[in-house]
């Protein structure tokens, strides 16, 4: 967003703020806009019980307080606004809708139903485009949004409660306090927009300016919250709506709101979610032309050619269509993604490799300056990698409020990109940074020759003279990188199957025992085996689990060459994908002559879709392939019938690995 472009779009433009709220004029003058006050009549009186959600509730009530003062203003002002902007307030605890308090009593009740708790505050906003036409008719159309923060007020005492309700803070004031003066003593944490609570959510307003005027092809498009149904069939968010009315008319004048509602128009899109603490920014692309629902209306003045939404519109189709000398946006935003893709990817991993996300999870709230000094790192480099992840989903701004952008984690950083979170994959990030990246970098070379550049990137780094790994350091990245791999998906695939009536399993290069451990547990009767490498099984101690009662147990040795341990069910996870058709048959029949019929063989890959057109995953990490090849489930079955092994069951797990289970004839 650029802020100062989309302010100066509006000069020169009557802008109307429709709001008595002294708070709200003052976001707005402050953020250089330039307005006059007309103050809204429409009484605050719409039935709560008729939304299905407390933000329906607030934006309804902001569209009508602007099209009231967008409908009067050119019979008892004489001049037609060119936007006019509402907003309402809402305080939304236990389901229950709080506005202004009538009384002291009143307010009484409101404070104390917040005190302790968590609440959510919504401002719904409506902009209102105004658009004279010749013949005494004026155009109207609507976008409305909402911003949700979450509020946390500390325990309040009696009579903390009624000094400041004398204060007489409460009583213009939704949910009965002031956020920005006295009312701030009572608030422990504040998640989302601060000046949302204030009274106007100014940086989502910008954002949906830009869309307007600067992005007007997008404009139904990237809007925020969830499209509902209204009581009165209209829709509560995120619509662009048009209605027309002719001056003068009596009809217009006497109104009800109910029945004055903008009729829904045009391009509704239902993206996006509701909460800033919760936001998952959806890519353009996903945002495209699929989630779009397109209702019709037969106003006759849409047909207007000077309409600046049917041209809006226009530009919008033909944009999505494309035309013979131009291309469709949404193609256009793939194309882009995928050339950026490895900037993203890059982003990831050189923040993981700072441990940024440990830093921000340890202490949120710190400002590129502190990270930057913390990681040892430039504060210019530091500030863009730090808006990068930001852009990304991987940061949020702490408080939007505060001069400086104070970052923090976002849920997903918190859950995966910590090194101590329980389903980290930091490990696995850095075996893409360290071990995969060098190998993608040169995958030109990879296709032309048809091998694995595992000896090029080696050669490189030593004639860069790049600080030299030991072997030791080399192997603990390795198995860092499957371990948090392993611990991710393990439990999807021990728990594809019932695999109750096997015993004994072992798991074969089953690496720090992750999958051992999690099949233990998924099912109490076995114990597993993890058979893999001395080099392998002698660093298991750096990947300590849980302690599953000796269920299981390390046996070091080479399933290429050494005896297999006796079991009644094989593992084979990520195994066979990576070793050539030779070592592959010489594995498959070693367990063919150790197991006895009746036995189990569990596989688990990536399984390609038989007519190997997806998934990408699986069809690029064969980019980097040393000997193997990726196979659809098709494939793995007839490989492994040729041992002897009849598969049962195969599971598209949905999750990062699909698994089949197979019995020894
Ligand atoms: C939670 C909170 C609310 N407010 C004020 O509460 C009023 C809400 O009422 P509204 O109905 O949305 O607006 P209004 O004041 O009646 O004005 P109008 O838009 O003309 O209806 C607005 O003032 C807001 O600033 C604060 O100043 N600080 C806070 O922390």
């Amino acid at each position: 967003m650029v802020l100062n472009p989309v302010i100066s779009k509006l000069a020169g433009k009557l802008v109307v703020l429709a709001s008595a709220s002294p708070r709200r004029q003052e976001i707005l003058r402050n953020a250089g806009l330039r307005f006059e006050v007309v103050p809204s009549w429409f009484k605050e009186t719409l039935d709560k019980g008729l939304f299905k959600a407390p933000h329906e509730y607030a934006v309804e009530t902001a569209k009508q307080k602007a099209l009231e003062v967008a409908r009067r203003m050119p019979f008892k002002h004489l001049k037609t606004p060119d936007i006019v902007i509402g907003a309402d307030t809402i305080v939304a605890v236990n389901s229950l809708i709080l506005e202004k308090p009538v009384d002291k009593q009143d307010a009484y009740k409101m404070l104390s139903s917040l005190s302790g708790k968590e609440h959510s505050v919504f401002t719904g906003v409506a902009i209102v485009l105004c658009h004279d036409k010749d013949n005494q008719e004026v155009d109207y159309q609507m976008i409305a949004f909402y911003e949700e923060t979450k509020v946390k007020f500390a325990d309040l005492s009696e009579d903390m409660l009624w000094e400041y309700i004398n204060s007489g803070e409460p009583m213009d004031k939704a949910g009965g306090y002031g956020i920005q003066a006295l009312g701030g003593m009572l608030v422990e944490y504040v998640h989302g927009d601060f000046l949302n609570v204030v009274g106007f959510p100014l940086n989502h307003f910008c954002k949906q300016l830009d869309i307007i005027y600067n992005h007007s092809s997008s404009f139904a498009v990237e809007k925020k919250g969830s499209a509902h149904p209204l009581p009165n069939g209209s829709l509560g968010i995120s619509i662009l709506d048009q209605h027309s009315l002719q001056k003068g008319s009596e009809a217009e004048k006497h109104r009800s709101p109910d029945s004055s509602s903008p009729k829904l128009t045009q391009h509704i899109q239902n993206s996006s979610t509701s909460s800033p603490a919760h936001k998952v920014k959806r890519t353009s692309y996903e945002s495209g032309v699929g989630s779009q629902s397109v209702v019709s209306n037969s106003s006759k003045h849409n047909d207007g050619e000077s309409s600046r939404l049917t041209q809006l519109n226009r530009q919008q189709q033909t944009e999505q269509r494309g035309t013979e000398n131009q291309p469709k946006t949404q193609d256009l935003k793939r194309i882009c993604e995928l050339m950026d893709g490895f900037k993203a990817s890059k982003a990831l991993f050189t923040a993981s490799k700072f441990c940024m996300f440990d830093l921000l999870h340890n202490k949120p709230g710190l400002d590129a300056a502190e990270v930057a000094e913390e990681i040892k790192a430039s504060v210019k480099g530091t500030e863009c990698l730090l808006e990068a992840c930001v852009s990304l989903g991987l940061l949020k701004i702490k408080d939007k409020a505060h001069p400086k952008p104070l970052f923090e984690n976002t849920d997903l950083a918190t859950s995966f990109l910590r090194s101590d979170a329980p389903f980290s994959l930091h490990g696995y990030i850095q075996h893409c940074s360290e071990t995969l990246w060098p190998l993608f970098s040169h995958l030109e070379s990879a296709v032309q020759e048809g091998v694995s550049q595992h000896q090029r990137v080696k050669r490189q780094k030593e004639l860069c003279q790049d600080p030299v790994c030991s072997s030791q350091e080399l192997k603990l990245r390795f198995m860092s990188g499957m371990h948090s791999f392993a611990k991710i998906t393990a439990a999807a695939v021990a728990t594809a199957f019932d695999l109750s009536r096997f015993r004994t399993a072992c798991d074969l290069g089953g690496c720090t025992g992750a999958m051992a451990h999690e099949l233990v547990k998924a099912h109490p009767g076995m114990s597993v085996t993890v058979f893999d490498l001395p080099a392998v099984v002698e660093m298991k101690e750096h990947f300590l689990q849980r302690n599953t009662d000796n269920k299981v147990s390390f046996v070091a040795g080479d399933f290429l060459k050494d005896e297999l341990p006796k079991a009644d069910l094989y593992i084979l996870a990520r195994v066979l994908h990576d070793l050539t058709d030779e070592k592959l048959h010489i594995l498959l029949s070693k367990i063919a002559q150790t197991a006895s019929s009746g036995c189990g063989l569990l596989l688990s890959e990536i399984f390609l879709d038989e007519d190997r057109g997806g998934p990408s995953r699986g069809l690029l990490q064969a980019l980097s392939l040393s000997e193997g090849k990726q196979r659809s489930a098709g494939e793995y079955k007839l490989l492994l019938e040729r041992h002897g092994f009849i598969t049962a069951h195969t599971r598209h797990t949905g999750h990062l690995l699909d698994a089949m289970l197979s019995v020894k004839a």
